[in-house]
């Protein structure tokens, strides 16, 4: 398979380009297609409303996820989704027990500035994020600095997010209104079983 490997050191993160090759896109594309997938509600500043994609969590029995004070109960892992976790675990060492997967319809579609720092995350573990369908801008910007860093993530990239990059660095998924195209994205993660246990 045909790999670039862009990694700077000082950086906390690894860009694979075409991590999947085509026939793993359109395989997991089409399972992708047919998740069933819902549009919570969150409350922000004492205001509810939906979020601006579609989203589902796959994972291990009792890997339960809290997203803005909502618990997720996890729906089993789905085939090709669980063959990729155990090709980033082949590949790259890299263990996890579950994925949330975003769904982002055009370029309306997007995610906020946000670190992946929930409390239930196994504490110096990673996240692996690989993307499907249209390409689109995932921004980054540093805590302390404001560096912002630009990748354009296209379909079949990996973008392992080191830890502590969720300590040093924000991300968001900006609105492209130019864009039509679906995107999804996997990011898989390491969370602790039972953490909400009694919640
Ligand atoms: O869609 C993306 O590339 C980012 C998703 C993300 O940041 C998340 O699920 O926490
Ligand atoms: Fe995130």
């Amino acid at each position: 398979m045909q790999q670039q490997l862009f990694q700077q050191s000082q950086e906390p993160w690894t860009w694979v380009k075409g991590y999947l090759n085509s026939r793993q896109q359109s395989l997991l594309l089409t399972e992708a297609e047919a998740y069933p997938y819902e549009r919570p509600e969150v409350t922000v500043y004492g205001k509810a409303h939906k979020i601006p994609r579609t989203q589902i969590w796959f994972g291990d029995e009792g890997v339960e996820y809290k997203y803005s004070g909502l618990l997720v109960v996890p729906t089993p892992w789905p085939y090709y989704a669980n063959r990729l976790r155990h090709q980033l675990s082949k590949d790259f060492g890299f263990v996890s027990n579950g994925v949330l997967v975003n769904r982002y319809a055009g370029g309306r579609d997007c995610m906020g500035w946000h670190a992946d720092d929930e409390d239930e995350l196994v504490p110096g573990s990673d996240i692996a994020s690989v993307t499907l369908g249209e390409g689109r801008d995932f921004v980054l910007r540093h805590n302390d600095t404001g560096e912002k860093r630009i990748l354009h993530l296209e379909s079949g990239d990996l973008l392992l997010m080191h830890y502590p990059m969720q300590q040093t660095w924000q991300h968001s998924l900006p609105k492209r209104l130019k864009q039509e195209g679906t995107r999804w994205n996997f990011t898989f993660r390491q969370l602790i079983p039972g953490f909400h246990a009694g919640d």
